[in-house]
């Protein structure tokens, strides 16, 4: 089986906390491969993205240009609605049934799976792969004992950029270099986008 983590985010912009959270995982985890997948509408976010979800995407191939194991992946803004992460991974197992999934994500989303769609089915299905993330604390104890079972934690160099914030620099005209990968950056001006 191929192994497979699917890291799935608004990605309003990806940044390098991403990459790096991606990366981290690839090597503690021994995936061969980590898929990027931007949500079309994202649940549990107030807002939803500032940037359409063609342009997350087109960032998202920019940031991993040329890096074998990185693939970024439309499924999610093809389908129409909130996208759930439960759907996606129903029909990633149905399209590719040599892989084995398991899902990224960072220490905000960790506390709050107990509040996803369909938690139990999708537990049932994929482990969780929980990436410890600046500025949030991990309240691994708090989940059930069935998340918790299904749960690996790892460590990455500790990175507090967050597209908020990146948001907020171009909409006040501040830089944003160095945050994001050299041709996200270049596109994100060259579009003028998060501009106030
Ligand atoms: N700096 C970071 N370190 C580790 N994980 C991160 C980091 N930034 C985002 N993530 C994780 O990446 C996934 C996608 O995050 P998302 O696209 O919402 O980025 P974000 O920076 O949190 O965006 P926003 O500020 O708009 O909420 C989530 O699982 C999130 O926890
Ligand atoms: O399926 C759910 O109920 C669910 C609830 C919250 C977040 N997610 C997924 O978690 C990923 C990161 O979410 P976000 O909001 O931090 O960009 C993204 O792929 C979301 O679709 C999924």
């Amino acid at each position: 089986m191929i192994k497979v983590g699917f890291m799935g985010g608004t990605f309003d912009p990806i940044h390098y906390g991403h990459l790096l959270a991606a990366e981290s995982a690839r090597e503690a985890c021994g995936l061969d491969e980590v898929w990027f997948i931007p949500a079309g509408h994202p649940p549990l976010k107030e807002n939803g993205p500032l940037a359409d979800g063609q342009t997350r995407l087109e960032m998202v191939y920019r940031a991993i240009d040329f890096q074998p194991h990185f693939r970024g992946m439309d499924v999610e803004l093809e389908r129409e609605g909130t996208s759930y992460t439960i759907d996606t991974v129903k029909s990633l197992m149905e399209l590719y049934p040599d892989r084995e999934f398991s899902i990224i994500i960072g220490s905000d989303r960790v506390n709050d799976l107990p509040q996803w769609h369909q938690i139990n089915e999708l537990a049932a299905l994929v482990r969780f792969i929980g990436v410890r993330r600046a500025g949030e604390e991990l309240k691994v104890d708090a989940l059930p004992a069935f998340l918790q079972e299904r749960l690996s934690i790892i460590e990455m160099p500790q990175i507090g950029i967050s597209s908020t914030d990146i948001r907020n620099r171009r909409a006040q005209g501040r830089s944003i270099r160095f945050l994001v990968p050299e041709k996200v950056y270049s596109f994100i001006r060259r579009n003028g986008l998060y501009e106030s």
